[in-house]
C-alpha cells in the first residue's frame, strides 16, 4: 500500500502548487511518486489530471526523440489555468527503467526497430506501467472524477479498472515535434 511521506506548498513558474511525495512499495523507496496539484479540488468532479511517466532523456537532456517534455509543460500550463493534478510517476521507459530504455534506443538506431520491437528484442514487455497507487492519491485530494489528459487509452483503462471515474480523455498534442519524434509518436 502506498503512503504519503511528505508535502509542502511550492511556488512554481505556473503558480503555487501543493506538492506531495508518495512512496509505493511496488516501485521502491528510491523511486518516489510526486503529486502536484493546483486549486481546491475537494469534492470536485471532472478534475483535469495528467498521469505523466518519467522521461529523463527528454525532460533533463532535452532529447527530441519523443514528445514527453512538451507534454509535461503543456499539461502543467493547462492544469495551472483551471486547477487540477499532475501525477509524475517513476515509470521511466514505460516501466522498464532508464538503462533498458537506453539499450532500446540503441537497437532502434542500429537496427531500425520501432519502440515496441526494440523492447521485445531486449526481452522486455512493451508496457510495464502500473498505476495501483493513483486512486489513493486522488482520494486524498477529495477528487471524485477526472478528465484525463492523455492520448493513450491504456492509461484510462488502467485507471477505470482500479475504480477511478474517468469522465473522458482530453488530447494532448504539440504540433512542433521533430522528425525523429514524429516516427516515435506514429509507433505509439
Ligand atoms: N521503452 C521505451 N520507452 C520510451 C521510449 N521513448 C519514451 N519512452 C517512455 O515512454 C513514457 C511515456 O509514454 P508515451 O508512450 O510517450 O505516452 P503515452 O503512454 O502514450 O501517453 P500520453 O503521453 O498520455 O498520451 C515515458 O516513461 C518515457 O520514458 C522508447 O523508445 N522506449
Amino acid at each position: 500500500m502506498a503512503t504519503l511521506e511528505s508535502s509542502c506548498t511550492l511556488p512554481t513558474a505556473e503558480g503555487t502548487v501543493l506538492m506531495q511525495v508518495y512512496h509505493d512499495p511496488a516501485t521502491g523507496p528510491d523511486k518516489p511518486w510526486v503529486v502536484s496539484s493546483s486549486g481546491d479540488l475537494d469534492g470536485r468532479e471532472g478534475v483535469l489530471v495528467r498521469l505523466h511517466d518519467a522521461c529523463f532523456t527528454s525532460e533533463i537532456l532535452r532529447s527530441v526523440k519523443c514528445d514527453c517534455e512538451a507534454q509535461l509543460r503543456e499539461s502543467q500550463r493547462l492544469i495551472a489555468a483551471e486547477g487540477g493534478v499532475l501525477i509524475y510517476t517513476p515509470h521511466e521507459g514505460r516501466g522498464i527503467g532508464l538503462a533498458k530504455k537506453v539499450a532500446a534506443y540503441r537497437l532502434q538506431h542500429e537496427q531500425n526497430l520501432d519502440t515496441v520491437d526494440a523492447n521485445r528484442a531486449l526481452g522486455e514487455p512493451d508496457e510495464a506501467r502500473t498505476y495501483t497507487c493513483v486512486p489513493l492519491m486522488l482520494r486524498n485530494l477529495g477528487v471524485r472524477s477526472i478528465r484525463l489528459l492523455s492520448n493513450n487509452p491504456f492509461k484510462a483503462n488502467a485507471l477505470r479498472a482500479l475504480g477511478v471515474t474517468v469522465v473522458r480523455m482530453e488530447s494532448l498534442w504539440k504540433a512542433d515535434v521533430s522528425d525523429l519524434c514524429l516516427s516515435y509518436v506514429q509507433a505509439k
